[in-house]
């Protein structure tokens, strides 16, 4: 179980970008995501719980321990993954998977998540050669590679093609049963975590277990069609958010008028939040 807590959580960039604005909440769960827009804070929230920020006032915990003052604890339960960090560029990603499996002694396990994320599929490479792509799905494997700790996952999907974002679903459902995710993608989270904290710029806007949130639908409509849904909250194109009754989509899916409809969950906060 992971425990995430912060009190009045505040932090700024150069004493000017405040990226965090008395952040307070409380999680207690084995699949945590963090969601919210570009720049809404989230990789700020993060290195805050990895111990690689200090925040400039209020307090912060994980599991207990206070992230800045022991990050060597923190990294030694958590394994983090940030696209901006650093990986051994010159090397091949064979050379560097064997490396990962002779630190973690884990050499077999190793090899299969490599082949089941498909890193595999770019083994000849050195780091430097890889795309964008490539290079986060090593990121991913860097990060899921030691059984001992919990993986931590910036932005995990957002350089990913469908199959490897398929992948990484299967192996993060199948294999782990916890682990600290962010997104700006609502769906990403509903599908792979438990509970969230969903942020907007710089606040939280609601936290707390996914069945908790109520409410409107998401009812999908082809661009071309022209149908008349009765309180809109947001239109995101051929999406569109709508505080309607269940009984008035059952009719509109039967006579054709829209291709579905589902529960909006974490996309309804979304909706709320104005540019
Ligand atoms: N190194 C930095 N120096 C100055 N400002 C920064 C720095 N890093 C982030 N910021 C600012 O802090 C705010 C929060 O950024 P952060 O990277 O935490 O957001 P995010 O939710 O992770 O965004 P994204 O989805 O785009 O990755 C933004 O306004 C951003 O411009």
């Amino acid at each position: 179980m992971i425990t995430l807590e912060a009190e009045k959580l505040s932090f700024s960039y150069n004493g000017k970008t405040m990226a965090l604005k008395d952040v307070s909440f409380r999680v207690k769960e084995k699949r945590i995501g963090i969601v919210g827009q570009n720049g809404s804070g989230k990789t700020t929230l993060l290195s805050i719980f990895m111990g690689f920020l200090k925040p400039e006032s209020g307090k912060v915990t994980l599991n207990g321990v206070v992230p800045y003052r022991e990050r060597g604890e923190i990294l030694k339960a958590f394994a983090p993954s940030f696209e901006k960090g650093r990986l051994p560029y010159r090397m091949k990603v064979r050379d560097l998977v064997s490396l990962v499996g002779e630190i973690t002694g884990e050499s077999k396990e190793v090899v299969s998540l490599a082949q089941d994320l498909g890193v595999q599929s770019f083994y000849d490479k050195r780091v430097y050669e890889l795309s964008s792509g490539q290079e986060q799905l090593l990121w991913i494997f860097n990060a899921l590679s030691d059984p001992g700790r919990i993986p931590v996952l910036d932005e995990p999907f957002v350089h990913l093609d469908i199959h490897a974002y398929r992948r990484v679903v299967k192996v993060l459902k199948e294999r782990f049963d916890s682990y600290i995710l962010t997104s700006h993608v609502p769906e990403d989270v509903e599908l792979l975590t438990e509970s969230v904290i969903v942020l907007e710029k710089g606040e939280v806007r609601w936290y707390g277990k996914i069945p908790e949130l109520e409410g409107a639908y998401e009812v999908f409509v082809a661009s071309t069609e022209k149908v008349d849904i009765p309180n809109v909250v947001a239109d995101f194109g051929n999406v569109l958010v709508c505080d309607c009754d269940l009984g008035l989509l059952e009719s509109l899916m039967r006579r054709g008028a829209i291709r579905g409809y589902k529960k909006a969950g974490v996309r309804l906060l979304y909706a709320k939040i104005r540019d």
